[in-house]
């Protein structure tokens, strides 16, 4: 019982408390998935960015280093070898910084890149060796060329040297041939020529008696031999296609690492697209889970409120103007459905309102009823008399009024005291009362040892017997009055008027009264113990 009557505060309370862990739960779960964006993005913004940022730098610096080594692979001289290679040496070490400010895995590219290095450092020394090599065959060609013009000079000392001179000059077209050629077999065969070429010439020196250790063998020291200009030239060769080669292999191996790292920024911007797109995706779904749950906890917000109005405010509003119109109403019922505080608070306004109800009845009866013989007063006499007066017309019936004292009161009080008149007062009031016998009828006290009665829907005929049982009940009553000089026992006197004629004013009333008086007078004057009537319609009346 106790909980039910608390159920509505109950219901208010968990639905204030619905309401909040609603909003909370809406903003937990917003705030939860919105980190868990953030946190991608954070990932996304603070990891693979900057890999794939480090990747394109890598990228470039990468093949940068291609263009780098084919300048040092093609370089002419030392200067130009050195500065490619101090080039190389500063991006090699810019290549190792970037990677290892990179935070990416990249399980190969130390070890590639440390091939790489010291495949440079091959391709180096053989840009060197033959940078000297170069630098030996020129020394070697313009040795060739000063013993050729010296041989030139000597032979042109000789007679008829015409045929050794042209075997000179197809010499130093050979020797010349041999700079610029490039394949070793034709090297070879410009070697055999020159071979079979200075076999000749010494022959032709020993034909002509001339000593060809002097002429001949100084130029066969240049031109064969390990030191000879062929094989600089062969030396020379090898050294230029082994440098050749390990430029390509080398850039070859620049090739790999830059698809290496191309491959692998592929693999980080496909990986970052696919988070980019994930977030997108993961990001609308929040915003579709978001809104949703704050629609419902609005819609469930509203129906909560809706059923708090239904369930609260306007059985309030109800129960206000039912106890608003109980209060002016006297018939009116409050009534409020349910168990709890609200059906409760309706149960004791009703109580309320019962109660000042009883009292205001209660306290209109002690305004309507006499303390000392407990028969109704003078003023509710006046309303029953306005009552009655307002019935018969209406019904157009007669009306009698009794107006009735006790004879010689003053005596017997004198006699029997203040106590014993009130008594006597007491016992006529209630013969008065028991010997009327209509339920309409009246009996009130109208003051002093006088009572007043009114007979609705009474002529004058029949008053005439109701005042002579009156006066006869209260003389059997026997209430001894020593002091009477006309009865031994306590007497009353009577004087009625009836009214029998349409005559609605307030005078009415008052003629009643004023003419039951004046035969109550009469019948003093006439000797007490009696009844007088008077009888009177259409403001012409008589008395009897
Ligand atoms: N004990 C008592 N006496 C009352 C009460 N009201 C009025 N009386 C007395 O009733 C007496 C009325 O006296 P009077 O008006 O002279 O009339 P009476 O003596 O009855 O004389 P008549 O009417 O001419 O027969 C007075 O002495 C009042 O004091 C009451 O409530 N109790």
């Amino acid at each position: 019982m106790k909980s039910n009557s608390r159920h509505t505060i109950k219901l208010f309370t968990y639905a204030q408390l619905g309401i909040v862990a609603l909003f909370i739960i809406v903003v937990l779960f917003s705030t939860i998935r919105l980190t868990e964006l953030g946190k991608i993005l954070a990932d996304l913004t603070n990891s693979t960015i900057p890999k794939i940022s480090y990747a394109a730098s890598l990228n470039t610096q990468i093949q940068n280093l291609a263009t780098l080594t084919s300048i040092l692979a093609s370089s002419q001289n030392s200067p130009a070898q050195q500065l490619a290679r101090q080039t190389i040496d500063s991006s090699l070490v810019s290549i190792n910084e970037s990677m290892l400010n990179d935070a990416t895995d990249r399980q190969y590219l130390p070890t590639q890149l440390a091939t790489l290095t010291k495949e440079i450092n091959e391709l180096d020394g053989l840009v060197k060796q033959r940078i000297i090599f170069q630098r030996l065959l020129n020394d070697k060609k313009d040795a060739l060329n000063t013993n050729l013009q010296r041989l030139f000079a000597s032979i042109r000392l000789i007679e008829n040297s015409n045929e050794i001179e042209n075997m000179l000059v197809e010499v130093l077209l050979l020797s010349v041939k041999i700079s610029e050629q490039n394949r070793l077999h034709e090297i070879r065969q410009i070697e055999l020529a020159l071979n079979s070429l200075t076999m000749k010439l010494k022959n032709k020196l020993v034909e002509r008696k001339l000593d060809n250790t002097i002429l001949i063998k100084p130029l066969e020291r240049l031109l064969f031999g390990t030191e000879g200009l062929i094989n600089q030239k062969v030396q020379s060769l090898r050294i230029d296609g082994r440098t050749r080669g390990r430029d390509n292999f080398v850039r070859n191996l620049i090739a790999d690492v830059a698809s290496n790292l191309q491959y692998q920024a592929y693999v980080m911007n496909k990986e970052s697209m696919e988070d980019a797109k994930k977030v997108n995706e993961l990001a609308a779904q929040y915003s579709k889970l978001t809104i949703i749950s704050g629609v419902f906890a609005v819609f469930l917000t509203l129906g909560i409120i809706y059923y708090l109005h239904q369930r609260i405010v306007l059985r309030l509003v109800s129960l206000s103007s039912q106890v608003s119109v109980a209060s002016k109403t006297p018939e009116a019922v409050i009534n409020i459905d349910g168990n709890d505080e609200i059906a409760r608070l309706a149960d004791t306004f009703s109580l309320y309102l019962e109660r000042v109800k009883e009292q205001e009845s209660a306290l209109l009866n002690m305004t309507l009823t006499d303390p000392l013989t407990g028969i109704p007063n003078r003023r509710a006499f006046e309303r029953k008399l306005s009552e009655t007066i307002e019935l018969a017309m209406r019904n157009k019936w007669a009306v009698t009024v009794i107006l009735i004292d006790v004879d010689y009161f003053k005596l017997y009080n004198d006699h029997y005291g203040h106590a014993g008149g009130d008594a006597c007062l007491r016992l006529v009031a209630s013969e008065l009362n028991k010997t009327l016998l209509r339920q309409s009828d009246f009996c009130g006290r109208f003051g002093g040892e006088e009572f007043i009665c009114i007979l609705p829907n009474t002529g004058a005929e029949a008053a005439n017997v109701i005042c002579e049982t009156l006066r006869y009940a209260i003389e059997e009553l026997k209430i001894p009055h020593v002091k009477s000089t006309i009865n031994d026992y306590v007497t009353i006197s009577l004087g009625a008027s009836t009214l029998t004629f349409n005559h609605n004013s307030d005078l009415t009333k008052e003629i009643l009264i004023l003419e039951a008086d004046k035969a109550l007078y009469q019948a003093k004057a006439q000797g007490r113990n009696r009844s007088c009537f008077s009888h009177f319609n259409s403001g012409n009346f008589s008395l009897k």
